[in-house]
């Protein structure tokens, strides 16, 4: 799967590509089925698979449950020959016919798109399924419209759900939509070096502008780049109200492991809320709780989540 830009796409002109539209916050469900569908329609042709999505999300007043590397994290364990990042200043004023030819055809080389039922793109939105499928028809584009994919309730699964879900802590109904655990990734950054002295070290990454279940201290896996063993960890997620008042911080010890890992990337799957996080006033008590947490969470991993594949929604 490669990565690409309007600045490296030279090799889409060279062969037949199927675009598959959207924005993909969070890699749903409804977002799998339409590019397993995507896939499906490249298989035994020519045609190459581009994943087209956007540098910054087409509405900006939300907070997102992916950014970029996540999304591209996600999008790995399918087999999409390409993602492409679209600039979305640059096409958000184009008119549909212009959205057509300008980038669907001149710019990604394609006759063939996948989109799901409420896809809308062009100035205003103004373009929808039915408006693409008749402009589709006029240039030669052929177009593939998918039905909604709805969770067992019947109710349509959308970006917009899981992250309510996420936000009010229902993280079994988040991953039900998501079809794999809500994710946080990033670089691993130096944080205070207390965590160590009371004897839990801890990973931290930066804390981000994205939508993060409500803070407190969570069971977690965790993956590190180029490791292939999944770990299992406790994240704190929130003010550290004890220790480090007014930081806001996204931090997991990871259980049984002693390497120093900063710089490295990781990847934290959220499976569960253990505690909130308490304002102490010492240390003391302060690790105590953190040691109960621990206790808590190997205890869980050892009768619940174990080391068994059928729990792990990756
Ligand atoms: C499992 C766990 C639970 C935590 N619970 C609390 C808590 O209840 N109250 C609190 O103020 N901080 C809590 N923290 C945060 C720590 O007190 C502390 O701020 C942090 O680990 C220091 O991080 P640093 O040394 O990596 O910068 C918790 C941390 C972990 C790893
Ligand atoms: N439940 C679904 N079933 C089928 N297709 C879907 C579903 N959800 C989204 N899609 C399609 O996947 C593509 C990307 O969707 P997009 O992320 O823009 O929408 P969304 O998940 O509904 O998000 P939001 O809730 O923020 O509108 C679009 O083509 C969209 O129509």
């Amino acid at each position: 799967m490669k990565i690409i830009d309007k600045n490296n796409i030279s090799e889409l002109k060279k062969q037949k590509n199927i675009i598959i539209l959207g924005n993909f916050d969070g890699i749903h469900l409804g977002h799998q089925e339409l590019i397993k569908r995507g896939i499906e329609c490249s298989e035994d042709t020519e045609y190459k698979t581009v994943l087209y999505t956007f540098k910054t999300h087409t509405n900006q007043n939300i907070k997102l449950l992916t950014n970029n590397e996540e999304k591209i994290l996600l999008l790995k364990k399918f087999n999409l020959d390409y993602v492409y990042f679209e600039e979305f200043d640059e096409v958000k004023n184009l008119s549909p016919e212009e959205f057509i030819q300008k980038i669907i055809i001149d710019r990604l080389h394609s006759d063939k798109v996948i989109c799901g039922f409420d896809f809308t793109f062009s100035k205003n939105k103004s373009g929808n399924t039915d408006l693409l499928k008749k402009l589709g028809q006029e240039k030669n584009v052929k177009v593939v419209v998918i039905d909604s994919v709805k969770d067992e309730s019947g109710e349509v699964i959308s970006s917009t759900r899981v992250r309510k879900y996420i936000e009010d802590g229902n993280l079994s109904e988040a991953t039900k939509l998501l079809g794999h655990y809500p994710i946080i990734a990033g670089e691993v950054v130096h944080g205070k070096k207390m965590a160590r002295q009371m004897g839990f070290p801890t990973a931290n990454l930066i804390f981000e502008n994205k939508v993060y279940p409500p803070f407190g201290v969570y069971g977690v896996y965790v993956k590190i780049e180029g490791d292939n063993n999944i770990y299992n960890g406790v994240m704190n997620l929130g003010k550290n109200p004890t220790l480090k008042p007014g930081e806001l911080s996204v931090e997991v010890h990871i259980l049984n492991f002693d390497k120093f890992i900063y710089g490295e990337k990781i990847i934290i799957y959220v499976l569960e809320k253990i505690s909130d996080e308490i304002k102490f006033n010492g240390i003391d008590q302060l690790v105590e709780k953190i040691g109960n947490d621990v206790k808590y969470w190997k205890k869980k991993v050892k009768d619940e989540y174990g080391n068994t594949d059928k729990t792990r929604k990756f």
